[in-house]
């Protein structure tokens, strides 16, 4: 590719005059210079540079934009102090989600799209979705459910769920959810910590041309939860099926047309709880704030995603996974949102892409792993559907190497692609792209508004052009206002200001450039540490990505008290390829030539598959901890990963490694 005149070599995509013009950032510039005091330049980055030094008129500038405060009123200070986590948002506003999302949506709109693998849908307007939310709100009520009070979803990625979440919010309760691919103990695990009131479930659902009936799972909640006082059932799986007898029938609380006042909360009550991967031990609760989620949500999916009323957005996700709180946000800017219950990749890679054009969606979230899938099998989008109503896409889970990025600029069209990354801790974003932003392979284009991201050395010093621990160094609204069961903070504190006190350290390793692009490198505590010098798995994991017989991959970095420092790359071989002294050499260069000799692995491995967490995340640090002799149980829960039979098999290849019985290339 060519680079395009007077921009960075690698610059992919540029934004047209038209799209700057039409960008509601563009309009919030305009709002924020002539309203809210911003002097900076016409770039992005003097605008940036005012979100975070003015933080405080910033989120007020959000707020007012986008109607908050006519609804809700004027704080009188945005924020108490800024050290964190101390830290007071919107001090005296009461506020609440669910009746700002069902002020946004005009009533005969398509509001929620529901799809399952098998080809269903259903949508609901405006309208009907307002009607559903009050109906099962008045429902709530009467069990008497309402702020302080914890409601518990088992449930795909479903209409209902959304209802449900704003029933929830709408009486002012605290939502949480998994996703029915959890088994009954896994859930437990979680839901036991928050003691619901209420419990949502589903009789199943469909993934990969079969039906998983989840009515013994939902039978096993039901009976370990104690606290819960009504059981509500979704016949989604089987809608002929009668409902459980000692359960709630949704369709029946939902038919009657009720309603209720929407219930205002301080703008810290807790909105909802998102638990970490959990990995390792017991996963951990985060709890955000209903404000501090709102006006996140608002300032990302209006202003970096450049949503709006006309949008049709379409997120790969799960109910416990924060892209899928996130999707639901994108009402906040009264857009539709629709919710796939099925396989991305069922029968093929082009599901995703053949939904996409069937729906309209103007909008589509995927991950690195579903591009991979779709490059790989020789996939052309751009070709062989009609994506003409598609005007951006995001992709979050891991990194996105620049050869994927490249990918899709080229095969499914000229739109941003913004890779993005932020995570269930903060509810949100903290580097990723905007519609007025030319977009570089390789990096996220930009620190996303109001957050002061920057890159760290150990010490404390802000590093340009320069790896370091990714830090924000002003707080967000959304970062978790708690985490469950944490009385003194002890546990919010260790997570992340033990590093460097007062400042949020979140635990990837970043290079933020000089034009403000950011690019992860991978998690900072599994960072290859080779003789001193520090390297990102995600960088290796880039380099190997145009590698035909190469399907996956991973590398880890092992100190050994005996062994010294090993640092292993195994790899999952595409089908018809063998592993061979060829391979293994073309493996090397390619990591020597993309990064440095520093980055060539001791030995490459063939191994059947790497596992992952469910949310697709690589096991680096668990499977790091296996190889150097700790049992697979001690580092991670075999419910939190995606096929444990894989990660026993890494517990071989770690007992034969610590006998020197392995055979490595
Ligand atoms: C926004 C994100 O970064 C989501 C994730 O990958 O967990």
């Amino acid at each position: 590719m060519s680079a395009i005149n007077g921009h960075h070599p690698d610059t992919l995509w540029v934004p047209s005059s038209d799209r700057i013009n039409e960008a509601t950032l563009t309009t919030f510039t305009a709002y924020a210079r002539a309203d809210c005091g911003f002097v900076g330049g016409p770039d992005y980055t003097d605008l940036w540079e005012w979100s975070v030094e003015d933080l405080e008129r910033f989120w007020l500038a959000v707020w007012d934009f986008h109607g908050l405060g006519d609804l809700f009123g004027s704080p009188d200070k945005v924020l108490n102090e800024r050290t964190m986590p101390e830290t007071d948002w919107f001090a005296g506003i009461e506020v609440n989600l669910a009746e700002y999302v069902l002020t946004r949506i005009p009533p005969d709109s398509p509001a929620v799209i529901g799809l399952s693998e098998a080809g269903d849908r259903r949508a609901l307007t405006g309208r009907q979705l307002d009607a559903r939310v009050q109906s099962l709100a008045a429902a709530l009520s009467d069990l008497g459910i309402g702020p302080g009070d914890v409601v518990a979803a088992y449930i795909p990625h479903c209409v209902e769920a959304v209802i449900a979440f704003l029933a929830t919010a709408w009486v002012g309760a605290t939502w949480t959810a998994v996703g029915q691919d959890y088994a009954a103990n896994a859930v437990i695990d979680r839901f036991e910590q928050l003691t619901p009131k209420v419990l949502f479930i589903a009789d199943g659902y469909t993934f990969g041309g079969r039906n998983h009936d989840r009515l013994s799972e939902a039978a096993a909640l039901s009976s370990a939860l104690t606290s819960v006082l009504a059981v509500i059932e979704i016949r989604h799986l089987n809608p002929a099926r009668a409902v459980h007898p000692e359960f709630v029938d949704w369709d029946q609380l939902v038919k009657e047309r009720r309603s209720t006042p929407a219930r205002r909360v301080p703008f810290a009550q807790p909105l909802w709880v998102l638990f970490s991967s959990g990995t390792t031990g017991t996963p951990k609760g985060l709890v955000h704030g209903h404000g501090g989620v709102l006006v996140e949500m608002i300032k990302q999916l209006s202003l970096h995603w450049d949503l709006k009323l006309t949008d049709r957005v379409f997120w790969y996700t799960s109910p416990s996974w924060v892209m899928w709180n996130i999707q639901v946000g994108a009402l906040c800017v009264g857009a539709t949102v629709i919710c796939y219950d099925g396989s991305p990749t069922w029968p093929d890679a082009r599901k995703l892409w053949q939904l996409a054009q069937d729906e309209g969606a103007t909008f589509l979230g995927v991950s690195p792993g579903y591009l991979e899938a779709s490059s790989s099998m020789g996939i052309s989008p751009g070709k062989e559907f009609d994506l003409r109503h598609l005007r951006s896409m995001g992709s979050t889970g891991a990194p996105l190497s620049s050869p994927l990025q490249r990918w899709a600029y080229e095969e499914v069209g000229e739109l941003p692609l913004w890779s993005m990354s932020g995570g269930t801790d903060i509810a949100g974003v903290f580097a990723g792209g905007a519609a007025t932003v030319p977009i570089v392979a390789g990096e996220m284009s930009v620190r996303c508004l109001g957050v002061a991201l920057e890159a760290w050395s150990d010490s404390g010093e802000p590093l340009v052009g320069h790896v370091g621990e990714l830090v924000v160094s002003r707080p967000m609204p959304s970062m978790p206002i708690a985490i469950w069961n944490d009385p003194t903070g002890e546990k919010q504190r260790h997570a992340y200001f033990e590093m460097f006190p007062g400042v949020w350290r979140h635990g990837d390793w970043v290079t933020v450039s000089r034009r403000g692009s950011v690019t992860v490198h991978g998690r900072s505590d599994s960072t290859l540490n080779r003789h001193g010098i520090r390297m990102g798995s995600a960088d290796i994991y880039a380099a190997l990505t145009d590698v035909a017989a190469v399907q996956d991959t991973l590398v880890l970095g092992i100190e050994d008290d005996d062994a010294g420092y090993w640092m292993p790359l195994f790899v999952v071989l595409a089908d018809g390829a063998s592993m061979s002294t060829e391979l293994a050499k073309e493996l090397r260069d390619a990591i020597r030539h993309t990064l440095s000799p520093r980055h060539v692995p001791d030995d490459i491995i063939a191994v059947p598959k790497i596992p992952r967490t469910r949310t697709g995340k690589r096991l680096e640090i668990p499977l790091k901890r296996i190889f150097q002799g700790q049992p697979v149980e001690a580092v991670l829960s075999a419910a939190a990963v995606d096929d444990i039979t894989a990660v026993h098999y890494f517990e071989g290849l770690a007992i034969q490694w610590r006998g020197e019985k392995l055979s490595r290339q």
